[in-house]
């Protein structure tokens, strides 16, 4: 909570300090003089000062919905589906005081289509350092637990790393790609955390947010998505309905999915599957775009349409979808 602003002699000292920093009379920063001058006038508690300089964990901080909606709206292309869910999801966890459980949001797609991307959005929305905060951690299984021998350290080390920092922020956020390469016993470590326990050895992992993403149930998706295409239907018209059941069958009910070995499905732990579709033409377009903008140059449709057309689509007869999605766009562009 901010403090009432206190006006008064200590203003006038804070106000004094200032003024003569800025005028250079006193070997003292114009920072320093200012964060002096707002800590002393009462417009800063000790915690808003420390928290300009060092980076806070703000347990209580509402999620801005309508600048994540905006933010999803303008930068992610062609994934009304995962949109639509992840801004329900996030929204109804945030606008809760006591959640019974951390949240968990399963992502799936083709390579590409924006797991990561969401992920970053997502991360910076909570934290605003995003990946870079203190609070929100990343683990690809091929980078973190690349060997199956050391599974046992592995699930030590991340139950450890996990506990600690959700003690130290309950709001922590953890990001687990590639999630279909991961080893089962390393799910199975996680498990515990996930569920609906109050405490797990003290601690609540109640407010913590899990992010699994990974391709699995990416070519079921590509299939209705094509189904609807070869149908004269509309991309936009594509409803959870309507992956639901052949995700249901492929994916979760399939015993040789990592994600059903692990248990974390069966055990109804995972509480938003989000689709990605793949992408198209136009939308490796918009991604060629959204980088020239990106790196500060005028858009120039020539070369759009070079990079776009540059990249293979899929199926061979049809060519509708980008194999691998935007994933390679920044560096074609490199060449033109
Ligand atoms: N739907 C999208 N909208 C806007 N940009 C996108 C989209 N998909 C991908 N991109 C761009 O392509 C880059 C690579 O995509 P990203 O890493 O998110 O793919 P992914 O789905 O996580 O792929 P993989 O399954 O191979 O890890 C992103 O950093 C982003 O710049």
């Amino acid at each position: 909570m901010r403090r009432a602003a206190r006006p008064g002699r200590a203003a006038a000292v804070g106000l004094l300090l200032a003024a003569r920093a800025v005028a250079g009379l006193e070997p003292i920063s114009v920072g320093i003089a200012i964060a002096a001058a707002s800590a002393l006038t009462g417009y800063l508690s000790y915690t808003d000062l420390f928290c300009r300089f060092a980076e806070c964990c703000l347990e209580e901080q509402r999620l801005n919905a309508s600048a994540l909606k905006l933010e999803l709206e303008e930068k992610l292309f062609g994934q009304h589906l995962a949109t639509e869910v992840i801004l329900k999801a996030l929204t109804g966890f945030k606008n809760n005081k006591n959640p019974k459980k951390p949240l968990t949001l399963s992502l799936h797609g083709w390579a590409g289509t924006g797991k990561n991307f969401v992920s970053q959005i997502v991360a910076e929305n909570l934290h605003s350092k995003g990946l870079k905060s203190n609070f929100v951690h990343l683990f690809v299984s091929t980078l973190h637990f690349p060997h199956e021998q050391q599974i046992k350290l592995y699930q030590d080390q991340l139950q450890a790393w996990i506990r600690g920092n959700v003690s130290a922020c309950a709001s922590s956020v953890f990001i687990f790609d590639e999630m279909d390469k991961l080893h089962p016993g390393i799910i199975d470590a996680i498990k515990p955390f996930l569920d609906y326990y109050e405490q797990v050895d003290g601690v609540s992992f109640r407010k913590a947010i899990f992010i699994f993403l990974s391709n699995a149930g990416g070519d079921l998706i590509t299939k209705i998505a094509l189904d609807f295409w070869r149908a004269g239907r509309k991309r936009e018209d594509i409803q959870l309905k309507d992956l639901e059941p052949v995700l249901s069958v492929g994916v979760f009910n399939n015993k040789h999915s990592g994600l059903w070995h692990s248990g974390l499905i069966d055990r109804n732990l995972i509480d938003y599957f989000i689709p990605f579709l793949p992408l198209e033409y136009r939308h490796v377009k918009m991604c060629v775009r959204a980088e020239m903008r990106a790196r500060g140059s005028a858009i120039d449709e020539d070369v759009v349409t070079r990079v776009a057309e540059e990249m293979t689509f899929f199926p061979k007869s049809e060519k509708i979808y980008s194999d691998k999605g935007c994933k390679t766009v920044q560096s074609r562009l490199d060449f033109h």
